[in-house]
């Protein structure tokens, strides 16, 4: 059976010098609205999938990231969507949410009592378990 392509979204858990990571409150009136998530979205034709999170990130939080700092750190995907992650510890800028929602950086186990999206909750503990091993 054919099935669509999926969409491709590109996400960074941005790790501060304090350990905490960042994630952004979607607007309220957006699909998933008021929920959780790791900065991002969509790659548009003709993008890489890091070139799509540097210009996502520096419109929706300001900030220019230092590609060669990305680490892939886990992907999620369901019938309509593949979600990819990159742990990011290097940008410049101070991140603000520039697109309205919120942003707000969290000790990496209380990442999933946010309330998230259901495929960032696997994201998550992709990220806590990496953090906690040391591998990003
Ligand atoms: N950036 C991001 N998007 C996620 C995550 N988890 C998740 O389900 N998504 C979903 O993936 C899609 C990302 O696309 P987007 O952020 O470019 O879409 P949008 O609805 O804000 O904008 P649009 O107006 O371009 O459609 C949204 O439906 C979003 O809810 C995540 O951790 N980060």
């Amino acid at each position: 059976m054919l099935v669509p392509v999926p969409v491709l979204v590109v996400a960074a858990a941005l790790i501060g010098a304090d350990g905490r990571v960042c994630l952004q409150r979607r607007p309220d009136e957006k699909a998933h609205g008021g929920l959780w998530e790791f900065p991002g979205g969509k790659v548009e034709p003709g993008e890489s999938p890091e070139g799509a999170l540097a210009r996502e990130l520096a419109e929706e939080l300001g900030i220019a990231l230092d590609l060669g700092s990305l680490e892939p750190c886990g992907f999620a995907a369901d019938g309509g969507l593949v979600i990819l992650l990159y742990a990011c510890r290097a940008w410049s800028g101070e991140a603000a949410a520039l697109e309205g929602g919120a942003i707000g950086w969290f000790a990496p186990d209380a990442l999933s009592a946010q309330p998230m999206p259901p495929l960032d909750y696997p994201l998550a503990s992709q990220v806590c378990r990496l953090l906690s091993q040391g591998h990003i």
